[in-house]
């Protein structure tokens, strides 16, 4: 079994928690009160972090967010990526894959150059683009399967010839490709109604279900659908609704404490949601 799987599912199961926060930072969304900081991403992520590792299986580092803001931002993620509690996983959300050779170095990347503990990417060139991320036997792969936005009905939602859904198809090769039980599938919390099918068709795969939140979907759902027969092996991620909480009163946050403990309010209003169902 994958030491990184081993990992998450101990917290899984010690925490009653499924909770993945995810890191997309903006710069344009951050409360000013990080701007007196010189690296105010960096800043807000470790006051997010503190806020939230008490509940947190895992976070997410979305790249994207990171790339956008070239060198700088890439040192911030990097910095982030150090500033996480070994106890919790780290999620590189890269959506990578590319022909062997080019897989390789991005497998490189993100779980060597920056030790993430697991990665995201998308299956469309097939085995041997994803094969180098799965050698790494340790680590876990979340393989793109049915997402969450309206996009997948365009591709992933088609019929084959034989009357199932493409993503149907992507499922049962993940599953084939798993070494040491080391692969994992993004399913959106929005596409509820295919997420338990989903589940039986691959009781022994790692499930990354986003979506809840500002993409609307159910964290009841979300829970009672997509963990397996230990309750475990299923992260629900929620990235804008808990890293940019309402502000009540005032209309601004006076401190960092205060943001702080309004991020701290959201992730135990959404931690106490996933107990009631586990
Ligand atoms: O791979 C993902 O994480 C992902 C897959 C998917 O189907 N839908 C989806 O929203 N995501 C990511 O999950 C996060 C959702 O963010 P919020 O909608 O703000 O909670 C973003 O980082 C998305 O890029």
């Amino acid at each position: 079994m994958s030491s990184v799987r081993d990992k998450a599912n101990r917290r899984i199961s010690s925490l009653k928690s499924l909770l993945c926060v995810g890191l997309d930072s903006d710069p344009d969304k951050i409360p000013e009160l990080f701007s007196a900081y010189a690296n105010p991403v960096l800043e807000f992520n470790r006051a997010i972090i503190r806020a939230t590792s008490d509940v947190a299986v895992a976070y997410k580092i979305n790249t994207a967010f990171y790339e956008a803001r070239g060198i700088a931002g890439l040192q911030d993620m990097e910095n982030t990526l150090g500033s996480i509690p070994d106890a919790i996983m780290t999620i590189a959300d890269a959506k990578r894959a590319d022909i062997g050779n080019t897989s390789r170095k991005y497998a490189r990347a993100f779980f060597e150059h920056w030790p993430f503990d697991a990665v995201t990417v998308a299956p469309y060139m097939g085995f041997d683009s994803l094969e180098p991320f799965f050698s790494y036997e340790e680590k876990l792969v979340f393989v793109l399967c049915l997402t969450s936005n309206e996009g997948s009905a365009d591709f992933e939602e088609k019929l084959m010839q034989d009357g199932t859904p493409l993503y149907r198809s992507v499922l049962g090769k993940v599953a084939s490709w798993s070494r040491n039980a080391n692969a994992g599938v993004v399913v959106g919390a929005t596409k509820s109604s295919q997420l338990g099918e989903i589940r039986r068709e691959a009781p022994g795969l790692f499930f990354l279900i986003p979506g809840v939140g500002a993409q609307g979907g159910s964290l009841e759902e979300a829970v009672d659908l997509g963990v397996d027969a230990d309750r475990q092996s299923a992260l629900i991620n929620v990235s804008r609704a808990l890293i940019y909480p309402e502000v009540s009163g005032s209309g601004l946050f006076l401190s960092i404490d205060d943001y702080e403990l309004a991020v701290a309010e959201e992730a135990k209003k959404i931690y106490d949601g996933m107990r009631r169902v586990l």
